[in-house]
């Protein structure tokens, strides 16, 4: 590629909002007669089937004077070839061609990947569909530049956030309304409860849950506290009638065991921080995947979500290998999870209705890379770490062979899904439905081209496996369309005095009438000053009166109320206790059964290592006993050789001494 050419290309790609065919703004889905609550995703629901997308981004070289193996030959073919040195078989140059959705050559800017590959994404989040997006290739191929990137030149990850909030910035619900329920859900609650639950814990001192000590080192900058440039796009055909609220939780799979990132460490004056524990993945009453007590923070601004990824991020295992200075050493799953559910008839505060909440989820999945120890010279821990990357990245292979396999031959193998945290975790993604992407990064220096053979060829069969469609959620449920508006129009009005025919209330005024008369008494007889005196007092009288009659009502019946709210208190008191209880009995209970599930997870791992040192010793014994088999069938051999020339000596000899006798008989004879 010529400079011209490659000028023309950079200002393509990083012209703000400009990529190759796609625009910020999203199109109005169809609207459908189904409306949803939480996530059921099972393929019963949609017949339509899409295949995973592949999209290849290729980073630029780390030294411009280094040979690269790959060339772009259209936006969607490239050519893998090796250069002088690399691997020559039988005579020929290995060069291989790869088809994908399309490739982004080192050119490509940030904003035009995340445009092209996430924002279609995004726009289906917004819209209740769920979606998976993943980052595959070799160490230091540049996956988690695409995902994360810098505050200057964000990756996938925080421009999804960016486009999300500027989105729904004024849809977004008051915090607590809607409140994890532990089990993958959500709960609604009114406005007035969740004003109390942020007093609770947000106001009031010493109810807030401890939080852990920050140690004394000095913090580094926050993502979001660095000069960020902030992606300005935006999807503007989203329900204007619903109420929205994004939860973020932050995981990490590293030796095969899910971390949660976000988790508060208990901090130890003596000991320092505890390590934190393991997750356990369960199933939630619509079959999903989650992983079980992950904390999911209820966030409000993008600035708000960087802060709690800034966190996480510090707790990632990376390390620095021979490939590259950062390495991450576990896969992390980022996941955005949206909950909307519909206003009230009023317009005025979501609907308290279960039913109605849908929860849609993106999971953005920065997976470690896989190495060949012996290009990385890893020791130690960075070896067993590359041996369980590169273990869960085989299973990842297998499962898609599989799947693949039983969609092509209409089939029912069993999916290895449970061999990996990995694969077991997105399991619904491939079994459900939704929109699964995949983003190939790949490293053009020629060193890289061996394993880049083996990374290519995985990610063009992925994109022969079929995930079905997601079907489009109707949030329309019969209520007046607008009412958002409507609703904001009215208090509008009323702010400005407007509305004439606003209700008045009748209330009686308290107060005892006009101020006493002007009037002078001149003598005893001055019966009309007396008499205006007497009217004047009357008057006052009877108002009194009435106002004492209405004011004994109306204590009255607030004692009545007050009497029955306190009865109501005391009734929901005893009734909150006895259900603190009983939830106190069943964490109980479930911190019992997750040790059980725990303890039999270490069970079945030890069997599992016990089986295969019985199969290597059975390979081991099998070895042997082929070893001796092949000896005894050469003794044998031996044996049957020496018979038969035994048996030729004899008859030689036999035949010699015949001989010997019939010449020595035949002399004696003459
Ligand atoms: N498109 C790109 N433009 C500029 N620099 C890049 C690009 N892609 C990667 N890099 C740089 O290459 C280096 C390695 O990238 P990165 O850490 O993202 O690799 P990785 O695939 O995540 O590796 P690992 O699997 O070991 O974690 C980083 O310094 C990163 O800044």
């Amino acid at each position: 590629m010529d400079f011209s050419e490659f000028l023309i290309r950079r200002k393509f790609f990083d012209s703000p909002g400009k990529s190759p065919t796609r625009r910020c703004i999203s199109s109005r889905p169809e609207p459908q007669m189904r409306s949803r609550g939480k996530t059921p995703k099972k393929k019963g629901n949609s017949t339509q089937q899409d295949p995973v997308e592949v999209y290849c981004r290729i980073r630029p070289a780390g030294n411009p004077e280094d040979e690269t193996c790959i060339k772009v030959l259209s936006e969607n073919t490239v050519q893998l070839l090796p250069t002088d040195g690399a691997t020559v078989r039988n005579g020929q140059v290995k060069e291989f061609q790869y088809k994908f959705q399309h490739v982004f050559d080192e050119y490509t800017s940030q904003k035009a990947i995340y445009d092209y590959v996430a924002l279609p994404m995004v726009e289906d989040l917004l819209h209740g569909k769920n979606g998976l997006l993943f980052t595959y290739g070799i160490t230091s191929s540049g996956k988690t530049y695409t995902m994360t990137g810098t505050p200057q030149d964000q990756g996938i990850l925080p421009r999804c956030l960016d486009v999300i909030f500027n989105s729904i910035n004024e849809l977004q619900v008051k915090k607590y309304v809607f409140r994890p329920d532990k089990m993958n859900g959500f709960e609604v609650q009114s406005e007035a409860d969740a004003m109390i639950e942020r007093q609770r814990r947000e106001i009031l001192p010493g109810l807030t849950t401890p939080k852990t000590p920050t140690p004394a080192t000095p913090k580094p900058p926050k993502f979001g506290e660095q000069a960020r440039l902030r992606d300005m796009c935006k999807v503007d055909d989203i329900e204007e009638d619903n109420n929205y609220c994004v939860f973020v939780s932050y995981i990490e799979i590293y030796n095969n065991y899910v971390f949660d990132l976000l988790e508060e460490l208990h901090y130890d004056p003596i000991t320092g921080y505890r390590p934190p524990q393991s997750k356990i993945l369960r199933t939630d009453n619509t079959e999903n995947m989650y992983v079980h007590n992950c904390v999911e923070v209820e966030i409000k601004s993008p600035e708000e979500a960087f802060e709690v990824m800034y966190k996480g991020q510090k707790r990632r295992k990376v390390a620095h290998t021979a490939l590259n200075a950062e390495s991450s050493r576990s896969h992390s799953v980022f996941n955005i999870r949206l909950v909307q559910a519909p206003l009230d008839p009023r317009g005025e505060e979501v609907l308290q209705d279960p039913e109605r909440v849908c929860i849609s989820q993106l999971s953005l999945v920065d997976l470690a890379g896989s190495e060949r120890s012996k290009r990385t010279d890893n020791m130690g821990d960075r070896l067993k770490e590359a041996g369980n990357i590169n273990q869960s990245l085989m299973v990842l292979r297998t499962c898609m062979e599989t799947l693949r396999e039983n969609q092509k031959n209409n089939t029912n193998k069993m999916v290895p899904y449970r061999d990996s945290k990995v694969t077991h975790l997105f399991k619904n993604y491939f079994d459900g439905d939704g929109k699964v992407r995949m983003i190939v990064c790949v490293n053009p220096r020629s060193q890289e081209y061996e394993e880049t053979i083996h990374v290519m060829k995985f990610a063009e069969m992925t994109q022969e496996v079929m995930v079905a469609r997601a079907t489009q959620v109707r949030f329309d449920i019969g209520l007046t369309p607008g009412r958002r508006k409507l609703h904001q129009q009215y208090k509008d009005a009323a702010a400005a005095n407007e509305v004439a025919a606003l209700p008045v209330v009748p209330s009686l005024v308290y107060s005892l009438g006009p101020s006493f008369p002007p009037m002078e008494l001149l003598h005893s007889s001055d019966d009309k000053a007396l008499r205006i005196l007497e009217d004047f007092l009357n008057d006052r009288c009877n108002r009194r009166h009435t106002l004492n009659t209405d004011f004994n009502k109306k204590e009255e019946e607030f004692r009545a109320r007050l009497v029955e709210m306190e009865r109501e208190y005391y009734r929901l008191t005893s009734k909150n206790e006895q259900l603190m209880k009983d939830v106190e009995k069943k964490e109980k209970d479930m911190s019992k059964n997750e040790n059980k599930v725990r303890a039999l997870e270490r069970k079945h791992e030890e069997f599992t290592k016990y089986i295969q040192t019985l199969e290597r010793e059975n390979s081991i014994m099998s070895l042997k006993l082929e070893d001796k088999n092949w000896k005894i069938n050469l003794e044998k051999t031996e044996r049957e050789r020496m018979k038969h020339d035994f048996k030729t000596r004899l008859e030689m000899n036999n035949y010699a001494w015949e001989k010997n006798m019939v010449s020595t008989c035949s002399e004696q004879l003459c």
